[in-house]
């Protein structure tokens, strides 16, 4: 068994490496590598480069994940997260591989306050969220065997997320103004990469009947005001004699950002952990990990 990784340094990716590797050999390129190259820019390269692997099943947590930065890049945007995701499509479907890809909440307009189910229509109010939506689209009319995994609010001990912007930023300031009317689920990369893993592996087994676009995040929700909060909680149980930030809740009108972001981003993953028989934890299980990893290194 041959499984292709791409995106093996993000958040997700990292995880990946370890999680699917009880399932066969994992292939992970760096991008920029002459001899193996996993550039979604180069759109040549990819190609070239599942040729010379011929996977059994790629999985693709590579993404332009720049949310307001993808405001003014669109192209760049739509290159990584749509044209790459429709080519990975095609080639998938050529050699009837498997293909794991990740997606968004962003892909909704966060009407309501219901989570989102996976027949629910979308409309996305960003960039972002709409060059993601656009590669599930591909993907789902490419003919490829697919897992387009949506999840909400990656967070891990390894990359770049509110989480570790919290403790740095709290750690520096006093007081931290945070919106409280957007909510979600804060989800560990390290459970999205074991939960990818356990799908995978009854994907792979099993029938083409389970492709299709699934909903993944961690166990109940909160706000981002909230998560913050729990986060600070942790972190002064932990470390006593450290001073975090006070954290103040404001409306999203009073932290104007360069792309819009949904108000509601639940999603309802019944579907998901039916179908694969599984448990998805409460979101602070994953959090009160990860704050204490990330504050004992
Ligand atoms: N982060 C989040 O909150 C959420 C993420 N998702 C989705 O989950 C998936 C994984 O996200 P996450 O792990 O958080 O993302 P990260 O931003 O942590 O990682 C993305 C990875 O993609 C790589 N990448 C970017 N451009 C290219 C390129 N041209 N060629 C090759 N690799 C590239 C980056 O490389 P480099 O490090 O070199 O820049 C990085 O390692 C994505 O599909 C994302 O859209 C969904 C919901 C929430
Ligand atoms: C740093 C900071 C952020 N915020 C707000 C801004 C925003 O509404 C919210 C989260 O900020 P971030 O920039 O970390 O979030 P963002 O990068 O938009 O996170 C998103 O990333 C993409 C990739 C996804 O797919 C989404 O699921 C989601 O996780 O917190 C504050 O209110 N106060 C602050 O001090
Ligand atoms: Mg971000």
């Amino acid at each position: 068994m041959k499984i292709l990784l791409l995106g093996k340094n993000g958040q997700v990716g990292w995880e990946l490496q370890r999680s699917l590797s009880v399932l066969g050999e994992v292939i992970a390129p760096e991008r920029g590598n002459p001899a193996l190259n996993g550039d979604l820019s180069d759109l040549g390269a990819l190609k070239a480069t599942i040729a010379q692997v011929e996977p059994h099943a790629i999985v693709n947590a590579a993404a332009y994940t720049a949310v307001d930065k993808a405001e003014t890049e669109p192209e760049q945007a739509h290159a990584i997260n749509a044209a790459a995701a429709a080519l990975l499509a095609q080639e998938a479907a050529q050699r009837d591989a498997w293909l794991v890809h990740y997606s968004t909440d962003y892909v909704f307009d966060g009407s309501g306050n219901t989570p989102w189910s996976e027949e629910d229509a979308t409309a996305s109010l960003s960039v972002y969220g709409q060059s993601k939506l656009e590669g599930e689209k591909y993907i789902t009319a490419s003919g490829a065997k697919h897992l387009v995994l949506r999840t909400s609010w990656v967070y891990g001990a390894h990359g770049n997320n509110f989480l570790k912007t919290m403790l740095r930023l709290g750690a520096e300031r006093p007081e931290l103004r945070i919106v409280d009317d957007q909510i979600g689920a804060p989800t560990g990369a390290e459970l999205l990469a074991d939960a990818t893993a356990h799908a995978l592996r009854q994907a792979l087994a099993g029938s083409p009947a389970l492709s299709g676009i699934y909903h993944v995040a961690a166990s109940g929700y909160t706000d981002w005001r909230a998560y913050a909060e729990f986060v600070f909680d942790q972190a002064r149980n932990l470390l006593p004699e450290r001073q975090f930030a006070r954290t103040t809740p404001i409306p999203t009108a009073d932290y104007p950002t360069p792309a819009q972001r949904p108000l509601n981003s639940r999603l309802n993953t019944q579907h998901f952990q039916t179908t694969f028989g599984l448990t998805l934890p409460a979101w602070q299980q994953g959090v009160a990990r990860v704050v204490q990893e990330v504050l004992s290194t």
